[in-house]
C-alpha cells in the first residue's frame, strides 16, 4: 500500500466520520452506503477506528455480487473482515444477499430488508472500475437502462462482462443520499473519470450519472 493511498483512507475516513457526526447531531440513527471491490479496505479498516456511537449506525453495500457470504468475492464478506472490526461491530449492517438461488427470485426479500434502513443515506461511497461502472451499474448491462430510471430500491444485474449475477441499488435511491464521494486510485481510472468528465453519454460510462450530485472525489496515485 503506497502512502498516497494510506493518506487517502484516512482522509477520507475523517471526511465521512465528519458527515455520519453531524447527522448524527440531529437525527437517531444515520445510514452509510459503502462500495465493494478490493479499493476500499484501507478506509474501511481508518474509518473502523473512529469513536462513533456505532450502535446508531446502519451500514449496507451499493451492490454485491450474488454469492455466498463466505465467497472472496462477497463485498459483504469484506465489510465484515475490514469495516465492522471493534467498536464498529456495533452497527446494523444490512447485506444486499438472501438464501434465494438468483437475484431476480431474491431482490424483493433483500429490498424489504433495505426499506428498514435509515434512509436517506449519509453518505454514499462509490467506487468505479476501468469500464466506468459504478455500483452494479455496468456500460454492457442489460438492466442498466432500469437502474438509471427506476424508483425501484434494488435491480438485479446480469452483465455478459461479469462472471456472477449481481444486484445493485438503484441510481435514484443513490442520489436521495445527503452526500456522495467517489473513491478510486491508479492512473488507468483517473484517465476514465476525466474521459467521463468530458462527455455526457452515461450508458457508455455509468459513473456519468453520479457526476452532478455533487460528488466528492477521493483519489490517489
Ligand atoms: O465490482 C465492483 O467493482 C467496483 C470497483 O472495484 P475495485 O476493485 O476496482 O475497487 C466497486 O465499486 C463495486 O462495489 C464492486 O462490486
Amino acid at each position: 500500500m503506497s502512502q498516497a493511498r494510506q493518506q487517502l483512507a484516512e482522509q477520507l475516513a475523517e471526511a465521512v466520520f465528519q458527515g455520519l457526526q453531524e447527522d448524527l447531531n440531529h437525527q437517531e440513527r444515520v445510514l452509510l452506503v459503502v462500495s465493494g471491490g478490493s479499493t476500499p479496505v484501507p478506509f474501511f479498516k481508518a474509518l473502523a477506528a473512529k469513536p462513533l456511537p456505532w450502535d446508531r449506525v446502519d451500514v449496507t453495500l451499493a451492490d454485491e455480487r450474488w454469492v455466498d457470504e463466505q465467497s472472496s468475492d462477497s463485498n459483504a464478506k469484506l465489510v465484515r473482515e475490514h469495516l465492522l472490526q471493534g467498536e464498529a461491530s456495533a452497527a446494523t449492517f444490512i447485506p444486499l444477499t438472501c438464501s434465494a438461488a438468483t437475484p431476480e427470485e431474491g431482490v424483493d426479500e433483500v429490498a424489504k430488508q433495505a426499506e428498514s434502513l435509515a434512509w436517506p443515506a449519509s453518505v454514499v461511497i462509490l467506487g468505479m472500475g476501468g469500464d466506468g461502472h459504478t455500483a452494479s451499474l455496468f456500460p454492457d448491462s442489460p438492466e442498466l437502462t432500469l437502474a438509471l430510471a427506476t424508483e425501484e430500491l434494488l435491480v438485479a444485474v446480469r452483465t455478459p462482462s461479469q462472471p456472477q449475477p449481481r444486484i445493485t441499488f438503484s441510481a435514484d435511491r443513490l442520489h436521495q443520499a445527503r452526500r456522495h464521494i467517489l473513491h478510486i486510485t491508479g492512473e488507468d481510472k483517473r484517465a476514465v473519470l476525466a474521459k467521463a468528465l468530458n462527455g455526457d453519454d452515461v450508458r457508455q460510462l455509468p459513473i456519468r450519472a453520479f457526476l452532478t450530485c455533487p460528488l466528492a472525489i477521493y483519489w490517489a496515485p
